[in-house]
């Protein structure tokens, strides 16, 4: 007897956005996503995808195993549409504290910067995180990731970036290890020490900071089996971290085993294109203030643009030239960029937004919100997609077809998620 954890049959569109294990999409692919009319698929006992096709073909190789088959769950799709789960590819989901009195000093007028410098903004959140303990911040953090699963998350890249100093930016990556051990969501953790810089230093005694201490100690904690940064990022911005710090800071943090993903080129332009390609880096989020001499050096440093159009609508920012990001060829992922400014989890509501304010299509930002954020986070190999060998991810949608995940905005029809062919989260209970 041979047993398997799931199969679904009979999918009106089971779309697998990548059929050729693509690791991103640009381009002309990037508004293109595979789908199978009537489909089914199969999800082994290790959580892993083992069949994909039309009903018809997936009952053929069912029917072709040398054991008899049972399913734990055997699941009719009949009128409904299966996805990939969304992959979230850019936030900052452990902290503590409150910025709701914020958004209203922002309606008043008031820009990010100035909120900054009023004493508000990351400094703001920064002091009440260094004030909370672990058990605190895991407690925070687990409501958030909760809430992101029920929005049909089931990756998401997550950053430090609220401690500025050793000791804080430990903390924040250990509540992240540990979730990444127990909750139902998949994370990367990110360690952002170049955040913000800290009262009563310059960006200059900052970067020595992180260079000779923070990276340090985290390699140790690392070690240790703590902690476990995949990524290092820096705010490169006028007045933060500039370019020549950021680069310090990043080249440290590649030299310490980490990848490059970086915040760069959002209130002004800072090059972030041609850092990309001096540093290396996989991946550079926002850049609203991005030319296309730096575009240019994207593609050719063939970094992900991790876009976030929540930011842009709440700053009230420039688009970031995604059609001619797309056009150039430089893989475009989305991301929540969910933090106490931008307080949105949802990336059916993001990818909303990536169509209306930056004029992408919806396989463009199903494509970003998919496998291009999945390759931002280096885990294109297994996520970002319903293919053979990746995991068993998937959303069903109570809906004919599957473009009304976006265009139902703030309360799309998402019936289950499932996370390694279990049924974590089940919308379809009567009130
Ligand atoms: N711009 C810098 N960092 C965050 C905001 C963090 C905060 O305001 O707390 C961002 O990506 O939008
Ligand atoms: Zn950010």
């Amino acid at each position: 007897m041979s047993s398997f954890r799931l199969r679904i049959r009979n999918a009106r569109q089971l779309v697998q956005v990548c059929a050729n294990n693509e690791k991103a999409k640009c381009g002309p692919a990037q508004d293109d996503v595979a789908v199978i009319e009537d489909g089914a698929v199969v999800v082994d006992n290790s959580g892993r995808i083992v069949a994909v096709g039309t009903t018809d073909v997936v009952d053929a190789w069912v029917a072709a195993q040398p054991q008899p088959v049972t399913f734990a769950n055997d699941f009719d799709a009949t009128g409904r549409c299966v996805l990939p789960g969304l992959v979230d590819g850019h936030t900052h989901p452990v902290w503590s504290g409150s910025r709701v009195d914020e958004f209203a000093m922002k309606l008043a007028g008031a820009t990010y910067m100035e909120v900054h410098a009023m004493g508000g903004g990351i400094g703001r959140t920064v002091r009440c995180t260094k004030a909370s303990s672990e058990a605190e911040l895991s407690e925070l953090l687990t409501k958030r990731l909760d809430r992101m699963l029920k929005c049909g998350t089931t990756l998401a890249e997550a950053k430090s970036g609220y401690g500025l100093e050793t000791e804080t930016e430990i903390k924040m990556l250990k509540v992240l290890h540990k979730a990444s051990q127990e909750h139902a969501i998949d994370l990367v953790a990110t360690y952002l020490g170049g955040h913000s810089v800290p009262e009563g230093m310059t960006a200059a005694e900052a970067t020595v900071d992180i260079v000779r201490n923070q990276i340090p100690a985290i390699l140790e904690a690392q070690k240790a089996g703590l902690v476990n940064p995949e990524f290092i990022d820096v705010f490169c911005e006028k007045g933060v971290f500039e370019y020549e710090d950021t680069k310090t800071i990043l080249e440290a943090g590649a030299k310490a085993g980490m990848k490059i993903n970086f915040h760069g080129d959002e209130l002004n332009p800072m090059e972030s294109g041609k850092l990309c390609m001096c540093v290396q880096a996989h991946a550079a989020s926002h850049l609203e203030m991005l030319d296309t001499a730096n575009i240019v050096a994207m593609k050719n440093a063939s970094t992900f643009a991790v876009l976030l159009p929540t930011t842009m609508y709440i700053l009230k920012l420039r688009s970031p030239p995604a059609r001619e990001l797309i056009a150039h060829g430089v893989p475009v992922a989305l991301g929540s960029d969910y933090n106490p400014n931008a307080h949105c989890l949802s990336m059916p509501l993001t990818m909303h937004m990536a169509c209306c304010l930056m004029g992408m299509t919806m396989k463009e930002a199903l494509v970003g919100a998919t496998i291009n954020a999945a390759g931002s986070a280096n885990r294109a190999a297994s996520h970002g997609s319903i293919e053979v060998g990746k995991v068993g991810d998937l959303l069903v949608l109570d809906a004919p077809q599957w473009e009304h995940l976006i265009y139902e905005m703030a309360d799309p029809p998402i019936e289950h998620v499932i996370k390694n062919g279990h049924f974590v989260v089940s919308h379809n209970q009567k009130l």
